[in-house]
């Protein structure tokens, strides 16, 4: 694949070709370049999923299908960095928290969080697909490669992955792989991301809006379950009509917002009820980091317990619960003589604190259980 960059098409009213920078262009007046990318299909060619790897994704789907229907009384735990920088640090999350979920198979359906897209609420560094380097040198094709080769070999170890979907393109190159996905705050009210979720293969959380909003991501997950028509690409890169059948697993995660959080009892009821008053299954995820936590990795333990209480008194309408949470605490800016397994975005859990407050959810279920069967 080429890697040569062309300049915008430059053409005068007529339809002639001016040569760049003409008086009468209108389009393209910001771009500065196209570059070919490589197609899905010959990514997928090139690191296959393979047919072990996709029974991991296709029984961890139907696990994590159940939990959020009601039909499975676990908890769903998406677990993992804020975003994945360095795959060698991921992976070594990836055993750890492997042997965690075989101990607690019985309570938790565990999904590592690896996350390769960051929205920003302004500027900074956009994840691992966009800029591998974290040096602005914004390598796609090595993002894209690094990215894919990281959910196999996670797939490999045995736990099965989520990710946000930011870009409605980049799904094509990864989406095989994934176990569960997430739409986030700033993308829930988009008409594109709630179609894009209607054709995804996975079941897939909507956040609440930045602001709070918990009816937008009811919104959405009813727009995902139905068909859409709208433009895309197919396997081969071409673009294309894409035509969806609509996507019956979604649910709602609530992360809080600008006016606090939104993970206590009287938040969940409520939005339990507008679920119930929009014929959705009450059921939701609650996220323990961002605006419920303060974006204070130390305050996320704090929620969860919160979250776990609510769970072991009997709440059947908490389906999960998101931690972000990395090897070592806090966070970094990006930089020479980096801290091996921090987070370079939001604080991140270290692993001690994590494991513990898995413990917790864990025994949350155990009581749940007793208390539904007392
Ligand atoms: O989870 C990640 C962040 O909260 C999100 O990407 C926004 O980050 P920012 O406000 O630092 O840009
Ligand atoms: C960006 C994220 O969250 P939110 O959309 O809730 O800000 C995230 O989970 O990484």
């Amino acid at each position: 694949m080429p890697e040569m960059t062309t300049q915008p098409a430059q053409a005068d009213a007529t339809g002639n070709d001016t040569g760049a920078g003409s008086a009468g262009q209108t389009s393209d007046l910001h771009v500065s370049g196209f570059q070919p990318l490589i197609s899905p299909r010959e990514l997928l060619e090139e690191l296959p999923l393979g047919e072990r790897r996709a029974a991991l994704v296709r029984d961890s789907r139907d696990a994590v299908r159940r939990v959020m229907a009601g039909e499975d009384d676990r908890l769903l735990v998406v677990v993992g960095p804020c975003s994945v920088h360095d795959p060698a640090a991921a992976l070594d999350y990836a055993r750890r928290l492997k042997a965690f979920a075989d101990d607690n198979r019985d309570e938790l359906v565990v999904v590592m969080r690896v996350y390769f897209e960051k929205p920003r609420t302004t500027l900074g560094w956009k994840g691992l697909i966009n800029d591998p380097g974290l040096d602005g040198t914004y390598d796609i094709h090595r993002g894209l490669r690094t990215a894919r080769q990281l959910l196999l070999d996670i797939l490999d170890i045995g736990l099965p992955v989520g990710c946000e979907f930011l870009d409605p393109t980049s799904p094509q190159y990864i989406a095989d792989t994934v176990t569960w996905g997430a739409i986030g705050a700033r993308t829930t009210e988009s008409q594109v991301h709630r179609q894009l979720a209607s054709g995804l293969s996975m079941p897939v959380g909507f956040k609440n809006a930045t602001d709070g909003d918990v009816q937008v991501a009811v919104d959405a997950s009813r727009a995902a379950r139905s068909n859409h028509v709208f433009f895309g690409i197919d396997d081969a890169g071409r673009a294309a009509i894409v035509t969806t059948t609509g996507n019956p697993d979604c649910h709602v995660i609530l992360r809080g917002g600008t006016r606090g959080p939104n993970y206590g009892d009287g938040d969940v009821a409520d939005a339990l009820k507008l679920l119930e008053k929009h014929g959705l299954v009450q059921r939701l995820v609650i996220d323990a980091s961002h605006a419920n936590s303060g974006k204070d990795h130390v305050r996320q333990a704090v929620v969860a317990a919160e979250v776990a209480e609510q769970v072991a008194g009997g709440q059947a309408g908490i389906g999960g619960v998101m931690l972000e949470s990395f090897l070592v605490p806090g966070r970094q800016e990006i930089g020479p003589d980096m801290t091996y397994g921090q987070s370079v975005t939001d604080a991140c859990m270290g692993w001690d604190t994590t494991s513990g407050v898995l413990d917790a959810l864990a025994d949350s279920v155990r009581e749940r259980r007793a208390t539904a069967g007392a």
